[in-house]
Order: C-alpha cells, then sequence, then structure tokens
C-alpha cells in the first residue's frame, strides 16, 4: 500500500477547488483518511469480524464507495463462508484502478480469499444481487441529500433475512455546543497528526459542499424510514461513528 505522504492542501490555494476522488488523493489516500479519521483503522478491523456475523452462504457483500479496497480487504481477511463474494464499488476511475491493484496484491499472499468483482458504477445506478452484509464505510455523505433514502430503500430491499448494513459516516450535532466540542476535537486529533493550520483549513472548504454529515438521529429516522427495524450504533469516536442496521 502507498506510503506517500498527504501534502495536497499544504501550500496556500488562491482558490480552494472543490474535493474530488483524482489520481492525486488516490496517491495520499491511506494517509489521509488515516491522519483525518478517528477510528478508522478499528472500524475497518472490525468491518470484517461484523460481517463474519451476518454473512450467509451463497451471497454477495457489497463494499459501496470502497475507494481502495481497505473494507473488502477485511472482508476477505474474516469471512470464510461458503460461496460468499465481494462486489467492491466506487465511481472513481483513479480509485478502481489502483484498488484492483491492491488486491491483486493480497490475492497473492493468501490463499482461499473470497472472490472479489470491482466495478466502476455509480453506487445510485445499481441493480442490488440479494446479499447478506452492505458496507456503506464513509460513502452516504458524499451522496446528495435528497437522494439518500432511496438508496437505503433498495439496499434494505436487497437484504436477506439476517443480514445486515454497516454504515459509518461523519456526524453533524443538533446541540450547538456538542457541535462545536466534537469540531475542536476533530481538529485537534489531526493537528496531532501534523497537518498544518492551513491545511486543516483548505481541507475544511475542499469537502464543505462535497461531503454533508447527518446527525445519528437523521440517519436512525432515515433508516427506518427505509424499511430497516433496528439501528444500532457499534463505534464512535469523536464526530465518527459507525452504525449496524437490521432489516
Ligand atoms: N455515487 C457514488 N458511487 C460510487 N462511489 C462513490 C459515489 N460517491 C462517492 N463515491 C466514492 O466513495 C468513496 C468515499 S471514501 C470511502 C472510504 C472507503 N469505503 C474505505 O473504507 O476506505 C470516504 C472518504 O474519503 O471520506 C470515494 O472513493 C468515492 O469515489
Ligand atoms: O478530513 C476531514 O475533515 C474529514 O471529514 C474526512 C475525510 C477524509 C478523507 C477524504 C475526505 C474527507
Amino acid at each position: 500500500m502507498s506510503k506517500e505522504p498527504d501534502r495536497i492542501f499544504s501550500q496556500p490555494l488562491a482558490q480552494v477547488p472543490d474535493f474530488a476522488f483524482n489520481e492525486d488523493v488516490v496517491r495520499v489516500f491511506p494517509d489521509m483518511i488515516k491522519r483525518s479519521v478517528p477510528g478508522y483503522p478499528t472500524i475497518v478491523e472490525n468491518i470484517g469480524v461484523l460481517a463474519s456475523q451476518f454473512a450467509k452462504p451463497h451471497s454477495v457483500l457489497y463494499d459501496l464507495g470502497s475507494s481502495l479496497g481497505a473494507v473488502t480487504q477485511a472482508l476477505r481477511r474474516h469471512v470464510q463462508i461458503e460461496d460468499c463474494r465481494v462486489i467492491a464499488i466506487d465511481n472513481s476511475s483513479a480509485m478502481v484502478e489502483r484498488c484492483r491493484e491492491y488486491l491483486h496484491a493480497q490475492d497473492s499472499m493468501f490463499q482461499e480469499l473470497l472472490p472479489v468483482e470491482v466495478i466502476e458504477a455509480d453506487i445510485l445506478s445499481l441493480q442490488f444481487q440479494p446479499t447478506s452484509l452492505v458496507a456503506l464505510n464513509f460513502t452516504l455523505q458524499f451522496i446528495k441529500p435528497d437522494q439518500r433514502l432511496e438508496l437505503l430503500g433498495r439496499i434494505r430491499n436487497a437484504l436477506l433475512p439476517g443480514g445486515a448494513l454497516i454504515l459509518s459516516e461523519k456526524l453533524c450535532f443538533e446541540d450547538d455546543e456538542q457541535q462545536q466540542l466534537l469540531t475542536e476535537l476533530h481538529i485537534a486529533f489531526k493537528r496531532a497528526n501534523g497537518y498544518s493550520e492551513l491545511e486543516i483549513a483548505q481541507k475544511r472548504s475542499a469537502i464543505e459542499n462535497v461531503m454533508i454529515p447527518d446527525s445519528l438521529e437523521t440517519h436512525r429516522e432515515r433508516l427506518l424510514s427505509a424499511g430497516f427495524s433496528k439501528v444500532t450504533p457499534w463505534f464512535q469516536c469523536l464526530n465518527f461513528a459507525s452504525m449496524i442496521a437490521l432489516p
């Protein structure tokens, strides 16, 4: 995996462009996401553990917005269930290309891994196959808010009994003081990971129109509206959380 450090926002930019998952981001993505998302390595590894409890024989496991396939790799490390296969989907061609390389490297190091297919596509226009596990690991926040409910409804309808959706997201908070506190603490997390004030400010401006977080309450209500029966947060670190939604 690339160890190139993220310096994307280190120099002053006259105009900060909207954040995009292009080749520059792909090159530094493992470093960027680890230094920006508190709890990310724990979430990714444990999605594999959770998935091993929900995966059903002869079914598909989806990694939606797979980026470089970190979740797909965790699924393949932890799920040993007969005739499961992983479908990883991302609409960034740069991500998909590099993801395929990393998964080939995983194939060459381990035997008996679940088969995987990496598809370059928009998750909004997918025809889902019957699935026992869907991971949306920090992807829903990049989908336009008015398209989120419909996507979750389609995921719900594809889920097999006993299956699950694992949804990880950056959160916002309805209480202003809580919002301010966790925003400050997230900035402190980034500072502690070596990001400068300039990098933090420019990244914030790059993502502000592209990545729109919801509150935990909004997620819960929307998941219930989409037909899920139970929503259980299983992890939170600062303003980043992950939920299990059961059909
Ligand atoms: N409509 C869409 N269709 C397909 N892909 C999309 C769409 N919109 C955004 N993406 C893709 O969703 C991913 C979001 S990153 C996920 C991290 C990964 N899950 C990880 O566990 O490492 C989160 C982050 O960078 O904060 C990017 O690769 C986008 O190209
Ligand atoms: O960097 C941030 O502030 C984030 O909220 C997370 C993030 C991580 C990687 C790409 C885009 C956003």
